[in-house]
């Protein structure tokens, strides 16, 4: 019999993720799986869940959470030879991986998509020893997102980070930042560096329109010293999504990118708060096959 572990972050989604928890293993009964459910009761937990089912060659995990739920699930298929397919109910305030592959922001919706016969392989970031989902940012800028409140984030949806954002920028404090890429290397002070597997970040869907969640690239942004001027327009850029055009910004692709400094820098790592520099990352094309609406693999 198919096997399927429903993995759910009970305090996600201003705490309304167990009411979906059974409309999601109906689903699954109905389409023949045999079904285990696993409650996170701390961090991690959906890591070590994750890995259990691959251990057991489980053919399907569903994650029910927000982002950080996601993050920690994926980060259980790291190394295993046997992964399963991913199954994707959206409850958190941004869901910018849910967004990249059209899977619906509404959770009812999203739990019908679950159904759903189209599959679609999808890359995955490596950073030092973890997988990431969707962005990784760098600089003061990244720390200040890392203190983006639940409260904010709530009331504020993706415009709480432009807010944390705004008052850093403001304050101007770039960091000196070596970034190697490929065969190049860029060497300057910046307050932001980013590497987006998919085009929404942040929630916002346009970042980097060109990023699609198969194309075997890091897609980065160096915004370089800005004043006061110019990071009012580098975040104009940012809300209408020309962001690589800007003067201000370098933007590149690569496969495999490091970022070193000689000052203490943390990162963010798909919306929390990750190791400090220096990091290195690499794509995994291709690794993880999600489960998305019949129309999105026809549209292609
Ligand atoms: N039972 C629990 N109680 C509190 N925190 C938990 C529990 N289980 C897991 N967590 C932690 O909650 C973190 C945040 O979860 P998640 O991002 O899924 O929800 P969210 O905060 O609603 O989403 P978003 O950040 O998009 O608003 C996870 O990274 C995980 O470590």
């Amino acid at each position: 019999m198919k096997q399927a572990m429903i993995i759910i972050n009970p305090s996600s989604g201003k705490e309304e993720a167990l009411k979906h928890v059974q409309t999601v293993e109906a689903l699954l009964l109905d389409q023949g799986f045999d079904v285990i459910i696993k409650e996170t009761a701390k961090e991690l937990d959906a890591t070590h869940f994750c890995i259990a089912a691959c251990d057991d060659c489980f053919d399907l995990v569903v994650s029910i959470g927000g982002d950080g739920t996601l993050h920690e699930t994926i980060n259980g298929i790291i190394d295993r030879d046997h992964r399963p397919k991913l199954g994707i109910v959206p409850l958190g305030t941004v869901n910018d991986f849910a967004r990249a592959l059209h899977i619906p922001l509404d959770p009812e919706e999203a739990i019908q998509t679950l159904a759903s016969t189209n599959v679609r392989k999808v890359d995955l970031g490596r950073l030092n020893d973890q997988l990431f989902v969707n962005v990784v940012a760098a600089g003061s800028l990244a720390e200040s997102l890392s203190a983006v409140t639940s409260e904010d984030k709530s009331r504020f949806g993706s415009f709480a980070y432009i807010k944390e954002g705004l008052k850093e920028l403001v304050g101007n404090h770039s960091i000196p930042m070596t970034i190697a890429y490929d065969d190049q290397v860029w060497e300057g002070e910046s307050p932001l560096f980013l590497a987006a597997l998919t085009n929404s970040v942040g929630g916002f869907e346009k970042l980097a329109p060109e990023a699609s969640v198969d194309d075997g690239l890091l897609h980065c942004f160096i915004v370089k010293d800005l004043g006061l001027f110019n990071t009012v327009t580098a975040s104009i850029s940012l809300l209408f999504g020309s962001l690589k055009n800007h003067k201000d910004v370098i933007y590149f692709t690569a496969k495999k990118v490091t970022v070193t400094s000689p000052e203490p820098v943390k990162t963010n790592v798909d919306g929390e708060e990750g190791p400090p520099l220096p990091i290195e990352m690499n794509i995994m094309s291709r690794l993880v096959e999600v489960i998305v609406p019949e129309e999105e693999i026809s549209s292609e």
